[in-house]
């Protein structure tokens, strides 16, 4: 059986190697750093930080030595908060096997570089993009850990790897699809955080549906801008890592952005919102590095420069509205 370790103990690493162990053709190891969420994790098959009193499949082991974990993995799955991202895997590099399939589960932009997580790990480990997989789609952790149905898209540019990948994934309430477009897969997952935030916030302001329907679609638009210039194929931003990801993300009260936006919405400041924020909300950070690729590919997103505004500028809810609203005139398509 192939061996798949899952590096990251936090909702999606956890759900995820639930996933593979329930798909049933692959052993699966997490690693955690911390020996109380791994001695759960074997000893009561739970995890009590993140998915409490949900039932994890007993085949799923957990180890807080990231070389054991490592070792002769065919897959190593990254779950782990996107900025943390580059130091973790040069502390693991040296136990990746050369034949191991990386697969990244983060939706995040890194700050500084702006690079995708996936040329993050060509850097770093020294690899071609063909050894990197991206795994996206609607995916709330929680939904998918009770064992609800949901879909995702497995991307690789080598074809194959991502078909090997759709192989241990799949089980009776999880269906993966397969692509090569690594670019919009991952654009559309780290952009439709940002967008999160600003349907959250709207809904924080105690706005309807016209509203997060308008910023769903106005969103979109954007992502499709970013990720078009980039290279992505357009199809991939109508399809689950797009359209899917970011309506399944702006409707739930279980997504991290939503709700940080929705906080912040409702008035509380930003230093309390993040006090309060114990989970990843990737589109906090993200918002700057996505911003300042626009910028570098002369992409027009007027919604990710307003909640860069009110996550690190201080410019409030009602002060971003009045911006966005105030914007001139235009045709519903244009600047692709
Ligand atoms: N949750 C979801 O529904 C989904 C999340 N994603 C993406 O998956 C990625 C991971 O998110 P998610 O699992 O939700 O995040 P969580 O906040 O739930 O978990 C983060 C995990 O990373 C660990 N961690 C935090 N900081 C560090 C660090 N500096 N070094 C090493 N480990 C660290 C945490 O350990 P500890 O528990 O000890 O703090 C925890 O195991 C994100 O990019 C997110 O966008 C994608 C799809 C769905
Ligand atoms: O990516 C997600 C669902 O696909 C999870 O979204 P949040 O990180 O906002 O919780």
């Amino acid at each position: 059986m192939a061996k798949v370790a899952v590096m990251g103990s936090g909702s999606w690493g956890t759900a995820f190697a639930n996933v593979v162990a329930d798909a049933g053709v692959a052993d699966v190891v997490v690693y955690g750093r911390r020996a109380e969420v791994v001695d759960a994790i074997n000893q009561r098959h739970e995890n009590p930080d993140y998915f409490p009193g949900i039932p994890l499949n007993p085949a799923v082991s957990a180890t807080a030595d990231p070389a054991k974990a490592l070792h002769a993995a065919d897959f190593v799955v990254l779950a782990v908060p996107s900025q943390t991202l580059r130091d973790n895997l040069a502390a693991w590099r040296e136990h990746i096997g050369a034949e191991a399939v990386t697969v990244s589960l983060m939706k995040g932009v890194e700050l500084g570089t702006s690079l995708r997580m996936s040329e993050v790990v060509t850097e770093v480990l020294g690899v071609s993009a063909d050894r990197v997989a991206v795994v996206s789609g609607p995916n709330l952790a929680r939904e998918i850990a009770e064992r609800q149905p949901a879909t995702a898209v497995m991307a690789c540019p080598h074809e194959p790897a991502a078909v090997r990948l759709q192989h241990i994934c799949k089980s009776a309430y999880f269906r993966p699809y397969t692509t090569t477009d690594l670019v919009g897969v991952e654009l559309g997952g780290a952009v439709k955080n940002i967008i999160a935030l600003a349907v959250g916030v709207a809904v924080g302001m105690g706005f309807g549906d016209n509203a997060k329907a308008s910023l769903i679609t106005r969103g979109l638009a954007e992502t499709v801008r970013l990720a078009v210039s980039l290279g992505a194929d357009e199809h991939t931003l109508a399809g689950l890592a797009g359209l899917g990801d970011l309506v399944a993300t702006c409707s739930s009260p279980l997504s991290r952005n939503r709700t940080f936006g929705e906080r912040l919405g409702a008035g509380r400041t930003l230093d309390e919102v993040i006090a309060e924020t114990k989970q990843t909300a990737e589109g906090v950070k993200s918002s700057e590095s996505v911003l300042a690729l626009a910028r570098r590919a002369d992409v027009e997103m007027p919604i990710t420069e307003a909640v860069v505004a009110m996550m690190h500028h201080d410019l409030s809810p009602a002060e971003a509205l009045a911006a966005f609203m105030s914007r001139t005139a235009k045709p519903e398509r244009y600047g692709m």
